[in-house]
């Protein structure tokens, strides 16, 4: 993860352009050919691995041909310009777009080696084991605690209903545990153990949010993918969840976008660049694209020149 006190030149602040006035155009280290950097390699088995993918909405694309290996147990950060395709691209690795009937999607997704577009595939259990969180919190209008066990209760973890009752088999005390540890988990626990039973309409902005991340772990997920999670948020629950985003890929896989580029240096172990067209083209360490970005056109993007 980048320190963002040392991005340098290319940390995008306001005085970066200024700064950047006297450096040429067009670098020396910049090639215009290739004009997409994306074999980033690591070391061990992709968690996911995205291979050919176009998107249509109908018969605009908004992904073009991208292919790139995601690590497990780390943070991916997707960033670029308004509209070109991160959240498309973020969507596509649980079928979200699924649920979007103009979208066509084209390519391989493989998780763990499984394609997750083959015909018949669980997409419960797909997107039980690759959780989303949003842009917006949107806790359920119930209470904190059954917010947490929706989904273990949907999932059948736990029982904990009248019939179970009545039968004998009841889950209460495991789902006491589901919801202490998925709420430590999301660094809240502290500040709601008192009220469980209150509506969690009643939390800030900033819990809320983190609830949203506490009922995305309580299914025990192996990728959390995060739309723009901190977006809404003030500074203080921003670094809040920033903090815990890292603290998070040291058990899970991580897949953020975000349009807050000192964000993406601070958190992620790796950043995509995607660029006008649905064109993925950087992709490699944080530290690399952003300190010595591959491209032009990204070192233009990262130093604020557009986008
Ligand atoms: N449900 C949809 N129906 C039709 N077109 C869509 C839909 N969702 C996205 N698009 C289009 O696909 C393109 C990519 O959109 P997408 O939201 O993935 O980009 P983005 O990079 O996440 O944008 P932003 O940073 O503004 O959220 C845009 O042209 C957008 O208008």
């Amino acid at each position: 993860m980048t320190d963002t006190s040392s991005l340098g030149a290319n940390a995008p602040t306001d005085t970066t352009v200024a700064e950047n006035a006297d450096r040429p155009q067009t670098t020396d280290r910049h090639e215009d050919t290739p004009d997409s950097w994306t074999d980033y390699a690591f070391e061990g088995e992709p968690k996911l691995s995205v291979d050919g993918l176009d998107v249509h909405y109908g018969s605009d694309q908004a992904l073009d041909d991208i292919s790139i290996e995601i690590p497990e147990q780390s943070v991916t950060a997707l960033i670029g310009p308004s509209g070109c395709g991160k959240s498309t691209f973020l969507r596509c690795l649980n079928r979200m777009n699924d649920r979007i009937r103009a979208a066509e999607v084209d390519g391989t997704v493989t998780f763990e080696g499984q394609d997750i577009y083959q015909d018949g595939l669980d997409l419960v259990e797909l997107r039980k084991r690759v959780g989303m969180v949003f842009q917006a919190p949107n806790p359920f209008p119930k209470s904190i605690r059954d917010n947490i066990a929706y989904g273990p209760r949907k999932h059948g973890t736990v029982q904990t209903d009248l019939l179970a009752k009545l039968t004998g088999r009841d889950d209460s005390d495991q789902e006491d545990e589901i919801v202490e540890r998925s709420l430590r988990q999301a660094a809240i626990w502290e500040e709601v153990n008192d009220r469980l039973d209150d509506n969690a309409l009643g939390l800030s902005g900033g819990q809320q949010q983190r609830l949203c991340i506490a009922r995305c772990l309580a299914v025990d997920p192996e990728v959390i993918l995060m739309d723009e999670p901190a977006s809404a948020l003030d500074p203080i629950a921003t670094a809040k969840i920033e903090d815990l985003i890292e603290e998070l890929a040291e058990e899970y896989t991580v897949v953020i976008v975000t349009h807050n580029m000192q964000q993406a240096a601070r958190i992620s172990d790796q950043t995509a660049v995607f660029l006008t067209g649905g064109r993925l083209v950087e992709y490699g360490e944080t530290d690399q694209v952003f300190e010595n970005p591959k491209s032009q056109r990204v070192e233009d993007y990262i130093t604020g020149k557009f986008g």
